[in-house]
């Protein structure tokens, strides 16, 4: 995958022990990329112009034009980003009774940042600081010129996919502006993304949701709920002996690139290293309708009966603990 002609080399991907196949790089004309999409396969598409109107957006020209509205902010002690849900965090409620929360220190702070501040320690940062993530869902606090570009966005070439592929609304796209080296850990997500580069380089790497019981997600109601426990860098077999058997894909995204990151994939993400600071919009789409079901179900949907049934015994049981000896009763020497 090395491709020095394209600025980038092996040097600046981190070194994991896992088989990772390369994910098809195909122009947007391509009639298979149609065909992967309905198979709900990743693809990289190139060559569209989805955010060509935003090739322009370097720091100067968001610091410029981007408004002075606060924006969503990650700081990192180290170069992870792991994704957290606050709503599940044990919390006090006003009434002095507490949610049904769980006990948890986030592993990042989350701040409302102003953008010249936010460039600032961008361009003043050194090893060892703090790193910083901006994660904004764009809305209409963004200036004129960005919503000229937004508006410039080849919606007919997204539009279209999503009708070919029957998704659902557009829910968001977000702007993320990352530092070189940061990591989004191992997550899937509940909706369609159409991930689209525009500045810098970002390594992508997918695993199908039918490496579920090798990739050991946090549980339902814990704040890290669908993102994975294994540490890639430092994997404790102990814990997680399948991952030893982890089979996934990679692509090292370029400007202009739009990677299908399919609903309920697997994906972790990084800026390169010894790069340049990042810059990507995703396009976040609920699913469409199930379409007819064939057995065995596919692994996705597999996936979304597993987060039920967890749902629906922590309804009932209350207590955790309890899932796993009623889950035994259950399943061993009845149903293996
Ligand atoms: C907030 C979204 C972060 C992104 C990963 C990354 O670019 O670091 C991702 O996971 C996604 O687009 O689904
Ligand atoms: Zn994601």
């Amino acid at each position: 995958m090395g491709s020095e002609k394209k600025g980038w080399d092996y040097s600046q991907l981190r070194k994991y022990d896992i088989s990772l196949e390369q994910i098809p790089r195909l122009d947007y004309q391509d009639p298979k990329v149609d065909e992967l999409m309905a198979e709900n396969e990743p693809v990289v598409i190139t060559g569209s112009k989805l955010v060509k109107s935003a090739e322009k957006w370097n720091l100067d020209y968001l610091e410029k034009h981007m408004g002075n509205g606060d924006f969503t902010v990650f700081i990192s002690r180290n170069y992870k980003f792991k994704y957290y849900d606050e709503k599940k965090i044990l919390q006090k409620l006003p009434n002095n009774e507490t949610n049904r929360g769980v006990e948890f220190t986030p592993p990042t702070k989350m701040v409302e940042m102003k953008l010249p501040e936010f460039i600032k320690r961008l361009k003043e940062w050194k090893r060892g600081d703090e790193r910083l993530y901006l994660q904004q869902g764009l809305n209409d606090t963004v200036g004129p010129a960005i919503v000229r570009d937004f508006l410039k966005f080849d919606w007919d070439f997204c539009n279209s996919i999503q009708k070919k592929q029957n998704w659902g609304p557009l829910t968001s796209n977000h702007l993320l502006i990352g530092m070189e080296g940061n990591v989004t850990p191992c997550h899937y997500d509940e909706q369609q993304n159409l991930f689209a580069q525009v500045q810098g380089y970002k390594r992508c790497i997918l695993f199908s949701p039918d490496q579920f019981d090798r990739l050991y997600p946090h549980p339902v109601y814990h704040p890290h709920d669908r993102q994975s426990m294994v540490d890639f860098e430092r994997p404790d077999y102990s814990k997680f002996p399948k991952f030893k058997d982890i089979k996934g894909c990679e692509t090292v995204m370029e400007p202009g690139d739009v990677l299908y990151i399919p609903i309920y994939w697997w994906h972790q993400v990084e800026s390169l290293m010894r790069g340049d600071h990042t810059i990507t919009i995703n396009f976040w789409y609920k699913n469409g309708p199930t379409g007819p079901i064939t057995y065995p179900l596919k692994s996705h949907h597999k996936v979304a009966v597993m987060r039920n049934v967890e749902k629906m015994l922590l309804e009932v049981l209350h207590d955790p603990k309890e899932i796993p000896p009623l889950m035994r009763a259950l399943v061993l020497g009845r149903y293996t």
